[in-house]
């Protein structure tokens, strides 16, 4: 079924003279794996950030169509986005959001427990996951002891473990050779828009976004094109 499952109007957001965005409007449709690009500087990671609830535009509205109905994510209070971003969304960055200390398998089943799942039932479906993505065998490898690639593959499982409807990536492959970014980026989208659900991300990097169904450019914090790509 096809529906509006972000839509963003109007957003603006300064920090002191700097308009980081300057009246972004974006529909996003489930299914959908929009990439936004742009120079450094443009606002994406600022949009990414809006849209996921993690910071609030100065002014403009940020709605969710949830399984409960429409939610405005800008009216909520930082502990219910705290909340919503837990449930309904996953996060994949270029570093920073996994635990170094942790196994592998427990970076990615402690999402699923900050929800309210036991260990066991969380370990269960982790392990699913870390094997879907190709890391059987791996689940007891500290993160400092996988490459690139396979953390990034930890950062999605533990993305979508919780059945997360939009997935969330600011420059996932970033930190990646080219062999290993197609990789990764075949990963995500199978894990997430092939799977019914919707990826926005952040890139730098053309290839990677060709490799989604839209493109949206940015520049000095406004929308200024758009682009069908995959
Ligand atoms: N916390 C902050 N304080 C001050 N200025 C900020 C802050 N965050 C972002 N900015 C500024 O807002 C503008 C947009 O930043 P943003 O990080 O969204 O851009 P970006 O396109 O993601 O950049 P990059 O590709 O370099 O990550 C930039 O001019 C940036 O310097």
């Amino acid at each position: 079924m096809n529906f509006t499952i972000l839509s963003a109007r109007d957003l603006r957001l300064s920090y002191g003279p700097t308009r980081a965005l300057d009246g972004v409007s974006l529909d996003v449709q489930v299914g959908d794996s929009v990439a936004v690009m742009g120079a450094s500087g443009s606002g994406k990671t600022s949009l990414l950030h809006a849209l996921a609830g993690i910071l609030l535009p100065d002014s403009g509205a940020v709605r969710l169509t949830a399984p409960d109905g429409p939610l405005e994510i800008t009216a909520l209070s930082d502990r219910e986005r705290t909340r919503l971003r837990r449930e309904r969304f996953g996060f994949v960055f270029q570093q920073g959001l996994l635990i170094p200390e942790l196994t592998a398998i427990e970076n990615v089943a402690i999402a699923l427990m900050l929800n309210g799942v036991d260990r066991g039932a969380a370990n269960q479906a982790a392990a699913g996951w870390l094997a879907a993505l190709g890391l059987a065998g791996l689940e007891d490898r500290r993160i400092g002891q996988l490459s690139g690639g396979q953390a990034q593959r930890v950062a999605i499982a533990r993305a979508q473990v919780t059945g997360a409807s939009v997935v969330f990536a600011d420059e996932p492959t970033g930190a990646l050779d080219s062999q290993t970014s197609a990789e990764v980026m075949s990963a995500l989208l199978d894990m997430t828009v092939a799977r019914g659900n919707t990826l926005v991300l952040v890139t730098h990097d053309a290839g990677v976004a060709a490799r989604c169904s839209r493109i949206v450019d940015v520049r000095d914090g406004r929308i200024v094109g758009e682009r069908v790509g995959a």
